[in-house]
């Protein structure tokens, strides 16, 4: 735990806990006012048609919107209780506890192994060169690319498929030991095949890490998460377990969405 965070008191077993969570960019109000718990060890899906703030909402959780000129932050939002808005916190030690992963994979223009000791070794978390190389070939084999990679870990990073990419970029979120994975549309650049990868990769790691994925596709949300939140024009809906939403959603708007009557 950051012992820079400021301690509050955790709000139910919520891993990252919304309240009045309003997101401005200069005159728009982007996100208004909402409260969402995401539970620890389950996937939850941000889904909406386009524009509601699933992504202004996932950025606020690692502080990403930080860097956007005019954005500007209110309520609160708490990570294990403690404030992720803290001004004393530390945003690169932030950034190791919640991962990103983005829409298109971004691998360096550095190796394959580079790619993954990039973190650890800025984060200082390997002793030395056999840690190093422990913690390269543990993530690779959590991302499911190890038996692909295993016999080219000095090539390039970008010259793996767009699939093996994007899991190349999973495996260096996970490098640093994160807690959560925030996951802005992983698959949107992917073909069938590779991001069928991506789901059941998404599916195993939910044991170890509490993940939050934006996705367009109504039918990822349903195959890969446990609780689903429906956005609309900056507002939460309705969040409640995925076969809830898609099968019995309590609220006229969600019932519109996922039967493709507006989004
Ligand atoms: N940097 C920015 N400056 C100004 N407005 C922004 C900025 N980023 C997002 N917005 C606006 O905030 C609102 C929410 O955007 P956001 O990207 O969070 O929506 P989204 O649901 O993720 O959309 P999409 O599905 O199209 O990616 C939109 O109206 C968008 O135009």
């Amino acid at each position: 735990m950051n012992s820079q965070v400021t301690a509050h008191r955790p709000q139910g077993c919520a891993k990252v806990s919304a309240r009045s969570l309003s997101v401005h960019y200069g005159e728009k109000h982007a996100l208004q006012a909402v409260d969402l718990d995401i539970r620890a060890g389950e996937v939850t899906a941000l889904i909406g048609p386009s524009g509601c703030g699933k992504s202004t909402f996932l950025r606020c959780i690692n502080r990403m919107n930080d860097m956007v000129e005019g954005a500007k932050v209110s309520g609160s939002l708490t990570l294990d209780g403690s404030d992720i808005y803290d001004r004393a916190l530390d945003v690169v030690q932030l950034r190791a506890r919640v991962g990103m992963v983005f829409q298109k994979p971004n691998p360096f223009p550095k190796s394959i192994y580079d790619n993954i000791a990039y973190g650890p070794r800025i984060h200082g978390l390997a002793r030395d060169q056999n840690e190093l190389d422990e913690i390269v070939m543990t993530s690779l084999e959590r991302a499911g690319l190890l038996a692909e990679v295993k016999d080219r870990l000095t090539e390039s990073g970008t010259s793996l498929s767009g699939g093996q990419q994007q899991r190349l970029c999973i495996a260096r979120a996970i490098a640093v030991g994160p807690e959560v994975i925030l996951m802005d549309e992983p698959c949107s650049a992917l073909d069938p095949i590779a991001t069928a990868k991506v789901e059941e990769l998404i599916d195993d790691l939910r044991e170890n890490y509490t993940i939050v994925i934006v996705t367009h596709s109504m039918q990822q949300a349903a195959r890969v998460s446990q609780r689903t939140a429906f956005f609309h024009l900056g507002k939460l809906i309705e969040v409640s377990d995925t076969e809830q939403i898609f099968t019995n959603p309590q609220q006229p708007l969600t019932q519109g969405y996922i039967t493709g009557r507006f989004g």
